[in-house]
């Protein structure tokens, strides 16, 4: 039976391999939306959007691979579905990738970008800061700045053509290592001796979205709102609507997590 009961609707996906995609379905959860968990390559043919989470990328992929869904996903974005890969969702969606591991990783594709791996460092390295996001509260309302949590985070190094930004953030470079870059983020060297680059943290290409940090874990969810009007949008198009919640019995899982204030 299809999630929500009708034929006529579409749910929002939310891939549900690994990482945070019980965070994703909780922050949807607050919208009203109940996100259904995508696990199967025919569990993408009951939904209208997918959204990607973030967690280990590699091993994202391995299990991708592992359950054959490459094939379904890459259908998925072709068919202009909306898609949202959030920072290793976004290294998903990337059509070229840096600091892959050996033998590089198999990956979805789609965005005219190329993403950097890793760019801000390791885990030890993951930081949180306000980023402008004129674009967003433009649509959405709210203050002109979203909280990014940055974990182990990607970053959008070049972008095609047709890749709009919506956020970017200006580091300090004065070696090609992540651990200086870092370094310079929290303004602990010499800002003079090194010079600026701006990297793109947020971007959207049609129907695909992507961010290299964490909405999922904020209170904030205009970046959800965001990515559900692309949903409702697409749907209408092909004259569906949005799959609401469905009776608290039928949602598995912990769906009311922590998240950081
Ligand atoms: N928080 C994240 O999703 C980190 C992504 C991680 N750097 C990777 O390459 O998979």
């Amino acid at each position: 039976m299809e999630a929500g009961g009708a034929a006529h609707q579409r749910s929002v996906g939310v891939l549900s391999l690994q990482g945070s995609f019980n965070e994703h379905i909780a922050a949807l959860r607050r919208l009203g939306v109940m996100g259904v968990e995508v696990r199967k390559a025919e569990h993408l043919e009951k939904i209208g959007s997918l959204i990607i989470p973030g967690g280990e990328s590699t091993t994202m992929a391995k299990l991708a691979h592992y359950h054959n869904l490459f094939p379904a996903l890459r259908e998925f974005v072709k068919s202009g579905r909306p898609v949202w890969g959030t920072c290793a969702g976004l290294i998903f969606l990337a059509d070229r990738a840096i600091g892959q591991k050996n033998g590089g990783q198999e990956f979805i594709g789609g965005l005219d970008c190329t993403v950097h791996r890793n760019f801000f460092g390791s885990q030890l390295q993951s930081f949180e800061i306000d980023l402008l996001v004129s674009k967003l509260a433009a649509k959405e309302g709210g203050p002109a700045s979203f909280r990014g949590v940055f974990i182990r985070a990607p970053a959008i190094m070049e972008v095609g053509p047709d890749v709009e930004v919506l956020a970017d953030y200006t580091v300090h470079v004065n070696d090609s290592t992540n651990a200086k870059i870092v370094t310079s983020l929290r303004g602990l060297e010499d800002k003079k001796s090194s010079s600026t680059q701006k990297v793109v943290v947020a971007a959207r290409q049609g129907n695909l979205l992507v961010t290299a940090f964490h909405p999922e874990l904020t209170k904030d969810t205009r970046w959800h709102s965001f990515f559900l009007k692309m949903s409702v949008e697409n749907n209408e198009e092909h004259g569906l609507s949005i799959s609401k919640e469905v009776a608290s019995s039928e949602v598995k899982g912990p769906i009311f997590l922590p998240i950081f204030e």
